[in-house]
């Protein structure tokens, strides 16, 4: 498991280690320089010039030191200063000191001409890191696009200039990096996007930080790794029975969207649980029946009356552990009624995913109550919160956690993972995964999970990254244009524990 922190938690790591534990500013900083240059050294040829382009804060520090080292180890390094010097850092002003009583080249954009860029061959970006605060403007923003219009390898110190550390916004502009060092924890602005794209390669560079800092700062944002997994999934016990796995009900299919039905149901299968029932249209039950006989169906069509339908409802929503409600459903006046039922409950979990949050973006009353867990893509969450994808997408944590207290899973190519005071930014999964019918596999997923009497963050969080994993592992051998919602549920069964 990684802990992500955001701009201001990774500042205040490096104050609790430098002014309160009493780890020299210095020290840490040779060890992050170490990191940079071990790692140049790997991607760089002896033969390779490299410019090292520094800012004046402790970013650029960082830079000066990298490039020392680097010069001890052969290599041919020229340091470009931008920005008002009188303005330099302590750290800035010692890293300085260094280099020119080892007399190495240190240059300034005073003197530095934007052509002579064309005679280095390899890059290192240390502007800004963390201490990035507004827009980017003026003549680091030029020197930034001259730059990026080298077409060079460039490797970033701690982030890419540019990048906003916390939400992964562009700044103005920023460095295309191929690869980032990034220093004692992952910050969340590396893996948003577009952060997540001009960071390139992110590499975690232990750089001495105390756990004891790590921990004062309670990081509340985490990620999951592959080894996480097998901790995670709730296990099976041999002396048990269907009733020991829980039982899901599954809303879901309409006249002509039988599939997500099927998706969403076996999804659930897939994850172990005991029992799936589906309420679905009756033009789906010979589907259903062919493809998953497992499933216990309850069918409606349209001249179902509303009280058959309640009815109905009662029995099967007192039966079932967890409801999921609302894959290929539609926005009928029937949807709208099992939705409207389905809602009313209050001790279950209830996943909501797709037109259920349709349904639930007309009504007046507030759906983000504690045991509801919503799945919306953007879209979706746009018209829940009325606001714009475009603005969701600036800050999708911001936006996800006005969903408490509910549980939500804003999905995106980084989907995060909000409840309570936890929260989960998802590493795994590909564009193989962004094919209609991905969603309703996850959330099948996530109801099966709960049945499993998961709570309902972890539940969210660990069917997301599994999900997620099924696309890295078709993608090893098979092309990700090629990937269906069916594989999804094909794959799960080789990577659950
Ligand atoms: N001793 C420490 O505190 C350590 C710091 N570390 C490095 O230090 C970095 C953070 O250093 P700082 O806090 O000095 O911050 P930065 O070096 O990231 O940048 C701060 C400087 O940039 C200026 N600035 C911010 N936004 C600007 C903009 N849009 N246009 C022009 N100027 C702008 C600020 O006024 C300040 O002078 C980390 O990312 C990491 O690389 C590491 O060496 C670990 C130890
Ligand atoms: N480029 C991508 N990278 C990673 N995951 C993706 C990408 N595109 C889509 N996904 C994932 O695929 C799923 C799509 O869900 P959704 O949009 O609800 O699909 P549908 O409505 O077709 O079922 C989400 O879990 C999302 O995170
Ligand atoms: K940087």
């Amino acid at each position: 498991m990684q802990y992500i922190a955001n701009a201001k938690e990774a500042k205040k790591i490096d104050g609790i280690s430098i002014e309160q534990i009493g780890i020299p500013s210095l020290v840490l900083m040779e060890r992050a320089a170490l990191a940079v240059a071990k790692r140049v050294e790997e991607l760089a040829k002896k033969e390779d010039s490299v410019l090292i382009i520094c800012g004046v804060g402790n970013n650029g520090a960082d830079g000066v030191a990298a490039g020392r080292m680097l010069s001890e180890h052969g290599y041919r390094v020229t340091f470009l200063l931008l920005g008002n010097m009188q303005k330099a850092s302590e750290e800035m002003r010692v890293q300085l000191a260094i280099v020119k009583n080892l007399a190495l080249s240190v240059r300034t954009t005073d003197d530095f001409l934007k052509e002579e860029l064309e005679q280095y061959t390899f890059v290192i970006d240390a502007i800004f890191g963390i201490g990035l605060s507004r827009e980017i403007t003026g003549k680091y923003a030029q020197w930034i696009q001259a730059v990026n219009a080298m077409q060079k390898p460039v490797v970033s110190v701690d982030v890419p200039s540019g990048i906003d550390a916390t939400n992964g916004q562009v700044l103005g502009i920023a460095i295309r990096a191929k690869e980032t060092i990034t220093f004692g924890t992952l910050k969340s602005g590396l893996l948003f996007f577009p952060g997540a794209k001009y960071a390139g390669v992110v590499q975690l560079a232990d750089i001495g930080f105390p756990k004891s800092a790590l921990k004062e700062v309670c990081l509340q944002t985490i990620s999951y790794d592959r080894e996480d997994v097998k901790k995670l999934f709730p296990q099976r016990i041999p002396y048990s029975n269907k009733g020991s796995y829980g039982k899901v009900l599954v809303i879901a299919g309409s006249k002509n969207m039988g599939g997500a039905a099927y998706f969403a149901a076996r999804a659930a299968y897939e994850m172990g649980c005991g029992l799936v029932k589906v309420i679905t249209h009756q033009n789906n039950r010979d589907m259903l029946l062919e493809k998953l006989p497992e499933a216990l169906l309850e069918c409606y069509h349209e001249e179902t009356k509303e009280e058959e339908i309640s009815d109905m409802l009662t029995d099967v929503v007192q039966w079932a552990d967890v409801i999921a409600c609302g894959p290929g459903l539609g926005t009928s006046p029937t949807a709208r009624s099992l939705f409207e039922t389905v809602i009313k409950e209050e001790n279950k979990p209830v996943v909501l995913d797709a037109d259920a949050i349709n349904l639930a973006s007309t009504l007046s009353d507030n759906i983000f109550q504690k045991n509801k867990i919503l799945t919306p893509h953007l879209k979706e969450m746009s018209r829940l919160i009325e606001t714009p994808v475009a603005t969701i997408q600036t800050d999708l944590m911001h936006y996800a956690d006005m969903a408490k207290p509910a549980t939500i899973v804003l999905k995106d190519a980084r989907t995060v993972v909000v409840s309570d005071e936890k929260r989960y930014i998802n590493r795994s999964g590909n564009h193989a995964l962004a094919k209609g019918g991905s969603g309703d596999v996850l959330c099948g997923m996530i109801a099966g999970l709960l049945a499993r009497k998961t709570e309902p963050f972890l539940a969210a969080s660990l069917a997301t990254y599994l999900h997620g994993l099924t696309a890295e592992e078709y993608v090893k051998n098979r092309s990700s244009s090629s990937m269906f919602a069916s594989d999804i549920l094909d794959m799960l069964s080789t990577i659950l524990p």
